[in-house]
């Protein structure tokens, strides 16, 4: 999609809106033609040259009303202006935020949260001000066109002149864009790698303490600032240089038309209105000038947003930017397509049958940036069962499940669910069909029961059973506010092993046919972990469980166990069988047994 194609779509998502917009604008840049020639006749009654005789006051009278008038659809002009702009930018904020939440959880967005926040701030402002800007130029065109029919009436060579400044600033201003487009493209970029690099902090404050990089962290932010600074520098230096070059341009037309004017006004083939009026038009033209080269500067400036919106539609086609719906993301295109894509396949998120078998077959993903994953995997899970994936580090095993539940996008494969082929994983593999726990778990700034709940209706005593089979009661005794302490980001900071059981009750919390839990118990003592997969075995019913894990204590209960290796199956069978016949299995197996020495 090209910027001027980018520009017709947005405004064309209201056209109608566009179009008042655009004729309230032209009427507020035409309205300034009526005081011009009032003052014109001013100046001529002096001379007695004047046509109306309406007198002093009667033209007093006629540029007051002109001025109300020209209030009057100022205050229309932005209340139009307001609406077009918040609905432009709302929809192109729906819209990615619509594509983001339908890319698989683990890619949802290709850069850092900050930079993806500037994303959806600056670059659409950036679209909203470029489509925004282009109403003027059709007042200002109509501005030009009937000052300059007023002014060739009056003097050709006098219009020439006034207009002649008007060519060579545009000009300047297309020789110069593509320096401006490289110097904004370099600012945006710094700024959001400053952005980027604040949210990476917070939310890595005890990493970066752990590790002693405080320093190497600040000085790193430092040479993000400084770069900003560079390129924020030459980005301003240029916009202010091009609008020096606008008003100079304009006030050297001025100094010839007062040149020229003396010399017509001496031999008397021009009036003392007459002056006045070029006069009087220049100031507006001056304004033309410049929003001109503003308008110019915006459309340049709108192709560096765009090219940047589109690296968060990561692919897709461009004009999912800027497609025509309602702005609530529920309801429209947005309800119907969830719902024609959970009904095609397996049956919706809700009524999926009850599970008897999930076939994986020839499951493969590769993350672009390493050209590692899982490659060609092959399983079956038996309703009911308890299978464990097991493996050394890097070997696959979160790949496998998040490709699995659609959290990343499979290269190849097919899942079935009962023989029926699930198209769309990441929609179908949510409650009530399943449920997941991350290997890093997020909390949020609330209570830890709305963290556990996440908006689930508490009843039954669902959430009870939750936290006894999740291991949480003697903590959350300990807690001083117990269910309602504060945790995450703002409240008590919890340990890894009170994140990874908060994790497990917010999973248990919600009835699922498949719980898959990755790394539940890794920071877990011996005890708990011991007592944490007991209660899971025995209260999951008739749930069926895939977990991700190489202690021995889920190993222990697993019906059936998958060792990977570097993304592939290396073998498969129970905990005897493989102690017997797998070497890997047999190294995690003791490796887990000195660990706990
Ligand atoms: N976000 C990523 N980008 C690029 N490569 C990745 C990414 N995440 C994982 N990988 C690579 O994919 C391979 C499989 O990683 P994965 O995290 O699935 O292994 P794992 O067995 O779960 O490891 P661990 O025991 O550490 O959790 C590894 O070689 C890893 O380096």
């Amino acid at each position: 999609m090209t910027t001027f194609q980018y520009l017709i779509r947005l405004i064309t998502y209201r056209t109608k809106l566009y179009v008042f917009n655009a004729l309230a604008w032209s009427i507020i840049y035409l309205v300034p033609i009526v005081p011009g020639l009032i003052t014109k006749e001013f100046f001529d009654s002096l001379t007695g040259n004047d046509s109306l005789k309406v007198g002093t006051w009667g033209i007093i009278a006629l540029l007051l009303g002109a001025s109300v008038a020209r209030v009057v659809v100022i205050v229309l002009g932005f209340i139009t202006d307001v609406q077009f702009r918040f609905r432009m930018g709302m929809m192109l904020r729906r819209n990615l935020l619509q594509h983001v939440l339908k890319q698989p959880g683990a890619r949802a967005i290709p850069v850092s949260p900050g930079e993806a926040i500037s994303h959806f701030r600056d670059d659409v402002d950036q679209s909203e001000e470029a489509a925004s800007w282009s109403v003027d130029i059709f007042g200002l065109t109509c501005f030009a066109a009937v000052s300059s029919y007023i002014l060739v009436g009056i003097d050709l060579q006098m219009t020439l002149l006034v207009f002649l400044p008007l060519v060579i600033v545009v000009s300047v201003a297309q020789l110069s864009t593509s320096r401006l487009q490289k110097y904004r493209a370099a600012s945006r970029e710094s700024t959001s790698r400053v952005t980027g690099a604040i949210s990476e902090m917070f939310s890595n404050v005890q990493a970066i303490q752990v590790a002693g990089a405080e320093e190497r962290v600040i000085e790193r932010f430092r040479q993000f600032n400084d770069d900003r600074r560079r390129t924020m520098l030459k980005d301003k230096m240029m916009g202010q240089m091009l609008d020096a070059v606008f008003s100079n341009t304009v006030n050297l037309g001025t100094g010839l038309i007062l040149l020229v004017a003396g010399q017509k006004m001496q031999s008397g083939s021009f009036t003392i209105g007459d002056f006045s009026l070029f006069v009087y038009y220049l100031t507006f033209i001056t304004t033309i000038i410049t929003n001109v080269g503003t308008f110019i500067t915006h459309f340049k400036q709108m192709g560096v947003a765009l090219v940047r919106l589109l690296t968060l539609l990561q692919g897709a086609p461009a004009r999912l930017l800027t497609l025509k719906d309602t702005l609530h993301l529920r309801e429209g295109r947005g309800a119907s397509a969830g719902n024609s894509l959970a009904g095609s396949v397996a049956g919706s998120a809700d009524d999926a049958p009850p599970l008897r078998t999930l076939e994986v077959s020839g499951l493969s993903y590769r993350f672009p940036e390493t050209g590692r994953g899982i490659e060609d995997v092959r399983l079956q899970l038996k309703g009911g069962s308890f299978t464990v994936v097991t493996g050394t580090i890097g070997s696959g095993k979160t790949t496998l499940v998040r490709t699995l539940l659609g959290l990343l996008p499979k290269d190849e494969g097919t899942i079935k669910w009962n023989g029926r082929v699930v198209e769309d994983p990441a929609t179908f593999f949510t409650p009530a069909n399943s449920a997941y726990s991350a290997q890093i778990p997020r909390m949020y700034s609330d209570t830890l029961r709305n963290n556990i709940l996440l908006g689930q209706r508490e009843e039954n005593g669902m959430l009870e059973e939750a936290i006894h089979a999740a291991v949480m009661e003697y903590d959350i005794e300990h807690l001083q506010h117990g269910l309602e302490t504060m945790i995450g980001p703002r409240g008590v900071k919890l340990s890894g092993g009170q994140m990874q059981r908060t994790a497990a009750a917010r999973m248990l919390v919600r009835d699922a046919q498949l719980y898959v839990f990755d790394d539940l118990s890794s920071a877990l003592d011996v005890e708990t972990e011991q007592k944490l997969w007991e209660r899971l075995f025995t209260s999951r019913g008739d749930a069926t469980c895939l977990v991700v894990s190489h202690r021995r204590a889920a190993l222990a209960h697993a019906d059936h166990i998958i060792v990977m290796n570097e993304g592939r199956i290396e073998a498969e069978g129970t905990a005897e069988e493989l102690l017997r016949d797998n070497a890997t299995f047999q190294e995690l197996w003791s490796g887990d047994e000195r660990a706990k020495g």
